[in-house]
């Protein structure tokens, strides 16, 4: 599956640190439920056999309602779960040696911070990039912050679609209106909600806002 750049619209990222009184699985349902186009399967400390299992599990039920499901980091449970993409970091594989492993129509995402990765990341085969950090986050500690100004630089430089990351929530979502980015991509505003339906419902509203 190719990207369709409106599949970027509300890209919800897992984090089971939210995991508690629903499993991963009911909070993701929940969320594409409610307005969720993508999901990205997040996992940090999970061994390979278990994010393998999982990600299979969690394609199935992106599949179920039609919405695109992209693997974090790891090409290999990507490849094996029949994901439709990955997503990598500047730290990980390199994005070149990537594509040439999912080849042409699995979708590839690249995190970038700067026009100059931005640029390196589209000519190395990325789909789409992911820049952040915009807002500060507690979800990820070693992220790099990046001003809106240097968003808009990299959107106005790179052909592919730009998803904003990093702290948006409702408060400050439409600060991302006039960037042109193709969608807003979110973990604890979704995962951390009380109410993730209502969460997402909203978010959604609002990234259409920003989107238009
Ligand atoms: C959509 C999106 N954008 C950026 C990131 C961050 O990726 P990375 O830099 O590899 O950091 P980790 O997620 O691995 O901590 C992302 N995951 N998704
Ligand atoms: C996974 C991730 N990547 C970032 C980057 O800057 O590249 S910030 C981030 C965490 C996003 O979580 P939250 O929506 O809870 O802030």
């Amino acid at each position: 599956m190719k990207l369709n750049k409106k599949d970027l619209l509300l890209y919800a990222v897992t984090d089971r640190h939210w995991v508690g009184k629903q499993t991963l699985f009911e909070q993701v349902e929940e969320a594409i439920q409610n307005g969720a186009t993508l999901i990205q399967l997040r996992e940090k400390h999970l061994d390979e056999a278990n994010f393998l299992k999982e990600a299979i599990a969690m394609r199935e039920l992106c599949h179920r309602y039609g919405v695109p499901f992209i693997v974090n980091d790891n090409v290999e449970v990507a490849l094996r779960s029949h994901a439709d993409g990955v997503h990598v970091g500047q730290d990980d594989m390199a994005a070149r040696d990537v594509r040439r492993l999912i080849g042409d129509e699995m979708i590839l995402g690249v995190s970038a911070h700067n026009v100059q990765e931005a640029k390196a990341a589209q000519d190395n085969g990325a789909d789409y990039l992911g820049v952040g950090a915009i807002f500060t986050t507690a979800t990820k500690k070693d992220a790099t912050a990046v001003s809106l100004s240097a968003l808009k630089e990299i959107v106005a430089n790179v052909d592919i679609p730009v998803v904003a990351i990093g702290g948006i929530n409702e408060n400050n979502i439409l600060q991302l209106k006039n960037t042109r980015v193709a969608g807003v991509s979110i973990i604890s505003a979704i995962f951390g909600a009380e109410d993730i339906g209502s969460a997402s419902k909203n978010l959604l509203k609002l990234a259409k806002e920003v989107v238009k």
